[in-house]
């Protein structure tokens, strides 16, 4: 296995981070699980050279950690031993485990993983980086006091069967914990619905279906019904599986819990269709959803080549970011102009949509367009007087802006340009979601799943699981949750979109282009903190 991720450092100089999101926790506390196993290191062993290559690497850790950890910040997770000291400790099941022994070291290893947009000079501040997940060498509970629970809430997206199934696996067959409970219909079926009894004979084979066997529900987040529901319930870990917004609601369950003194773990597995959750590399179910978006994109220029001046149009998931559209364009080949929420686009005059698709049609018959559903919004929105209507969330609502655009184009070619043009719309939106995942997204959730289990058997709470820079790590929710991902115009990947496409950029300058990028970044922070005032 390839440990040497925390070093050497990158030498990338970047904004110094907000101090707000420092973690005032020194890198490894005397009350941090992780400290005793650090410590008994000797990275002055003379032996150096007759170590094995696992423990060489091992040392380098501890070396870099024993040198200087004043560069270094651990931007940590909660722990419950934070405000329940001298709970019992007691040893890893996964010890006697058959198939942990040959990675026994990862057991008790603590592994720092890069923030991928924080410095890391080499001699100088060392930037930030959160804890390795995994097994760690002594647990905080004993299986059979183990009472979990499995929620899921905000829209679909394939694999939460896969995660759910792989939550209960992996306390059933890792740590031996056999009281699961599923919560039914996202975070209102807390204090409005009865449990399910979760075991692995139940979730077997729901892997296979797209959804949530549990139900998910928008809305609804009640803090102090949720954890009333808990303490009576007798829960003392659990696992939410759900976006943005349900993160900001697993945060404020971990703060009540912590309030009231509860023993309970609560575990965060990020998900969303349109993977803009901030820090992590990827959300599961995104790949499969861009596979998916093939076969519409496939079907719309199937249809427009084989007819004269053929325009399709296929609408695809993005509510604040392009990136499902991005990558789908990208893996396509056929598409001939890619819009997104965060590129602005104009149709008419010189350099403008029409221009182009008039262009394109004399040249190639036909034309394909993908457009995310977030784009364009404040066009559709001026055309029929719309009143920003919002889901049970607080999320907006968004327009049809695929069959606006449908319509601008035959209404402009057939009325202006006296052309006939055969349209074809395609809006694929739900069917790119509702899908099982695919096998890379099955491995993927299974990953997330096992990290959130291990962490909380850990006794770590109030964080989320995913992979930052390629390695699965645990991060404090907040910093998921303050900002979201969004398409970044002047990066490589957008820009490989252009000049594949060939498409009309729309922003005439370099100033343009930054501008924009300047404006897309404080909607966003607008949009962030409009949502906290709104959200029940
Ligand atoms: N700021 C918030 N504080 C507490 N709870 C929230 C907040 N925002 C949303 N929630 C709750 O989280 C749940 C899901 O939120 P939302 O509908 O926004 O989906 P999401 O988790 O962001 O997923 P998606 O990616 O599908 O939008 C809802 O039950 C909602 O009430
Ligand atoms: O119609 P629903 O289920 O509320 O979800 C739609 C939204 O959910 C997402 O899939 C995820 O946030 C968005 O892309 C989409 O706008
Ligand atoms: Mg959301």
């Amino acid at each position: 296995m390839d440990l040497s991720i925390a070093l050497p450092f990158p030498s990338i100089t970047t904004k110094p981070f907000p101090s707000h999101l420092l973690l005032s926790r020194p890198l490894f506390p005397s009350s941090s699980p992780g400290r005793s196993l650090l410590s008994t290191r000797n990275p002055s062993s003379s032996r150096h050279n007759h170590r094995t290559p696992r423990q060489r690497l091992r040392r380098r850790v501890s070396a870099a950690v024993d040198d200087d950890d004043g560069g270094f910040v651990l931007e940590d997770v909660p722990h419950l031993s934070d405000f329940l000291p001298n709970l019992p400790l007691y040893p890893n099941p996964l010890e006697k485990s058959q198939a942990y022994a040959i990675v026994k070291y990862v057991v008790s290893l603590l592994l720092l993983s890069h923030f991928h947009s924080v410095v890391v000079h080499k001699g100088s501040p060392r930037g930030v980086h959160f804890r390795r997940a995994g097994p760690r060498e002594k647990v905080y509970f004993k299986p059979d006091e183990v009472r979990a629970c499995v929620v899921t809430c905000g829209g679909l997206c394939p694999g939460i069967n896969t995660v759910i199934r792989e939550i209960v696996c992996g306390l059933n067959y890792m740590y031996g914990v056999d009281d699961i409970l599923g919560i039914v219909g996202g975070y209102r079926g807390f204090y409005s619905k009865n449990t399910v009894k979760l075991t692995p004979k139940v979730v077997n084979d729901i892997h296979k279906r797209g959804g949530t066997t549990l139900l998910t529900s928008r809305g609804g987040h009640d803090t102090v019904k949720i954890v009333d529901s808990i303490q009576d319930r007798g829960i003392n870990q659990v696992y939410i599986i759900g976006g943005d917004g349900t993160q900001k609601g697993a945060a404020l369950i971990h703060e009540e819990v912590e309030k009231r003194g509860m023993k309970v773990a609560v575990a965060g597995i990020p998900k969303t269709i349109d993977n803009d959750i901030a820090v992590i590399d990827k959300s599961f179910g995104f790949d499969t959803a861009v596979e998916e978006a093939q076969r519409a994109i496939n079907a719309a220029h199937v249809e427009v080549e084989c007819v004269e001046n053929g325009v399709g149009v296929v609408k695809l998931m993005g509510r604040y970011s392009g990136f499902i559209a991005m990558h789908a364009t990208l893996a396509s080949r056929d598409v001939d102009c890619c819009l997104i929420p965060e590129s602005p686009f104009y149709l008419e005059g010189q350099g403008g949509l029409f221009q182009f698709i008039e262009s394109r049609m004399k040249e190639n018959g036909h034309v394909v367009i993908v457009i995310a559903e977030g784009a364009g919004q404040e066009f559709v929105a001026q055309s029929i007087h719309d009143v920003n209507q919002k889901d049970a969330s607080g999320n907006r609502l968004l327009l049809d802006v695929g069959l606006w655009l449908s319509h601008k184009i035959k209404d402009h070619f057939t009325q202006v340009r006296e052309m006939d043009v055969n349209m074809k719309y395609i809006d694929p939106t739900y069917m790119i979601r509702a899908i099982p995942s695919n096998a890379s997204d099955n491995i993927y959730c299974t990953l997330l799943a096992q990290s959130a289990v291990h962490g909380a058997m850990a006794g770590y709470t109030g964080f989320t699981v995913g992979p930052v820079n390629g390695k699965h790590a645990y991060i404090p929710i907040a910093r998921v949750t303050e900002t979201q991902n969004t398409v970044r115009l002047t990066d490589r990947m957008w820009a490989r979109l252009l000049s594949s496409t060939n498409q009309p950029s729309f922003l005439n300058s370099c100033d343009d282009i930054l501008l924009q990028q300047e404006r897309v970044d404080r909607d966003m922070v607008d949009m962030i903190h409009k949502m906290k005032i709104t959200s029940t």
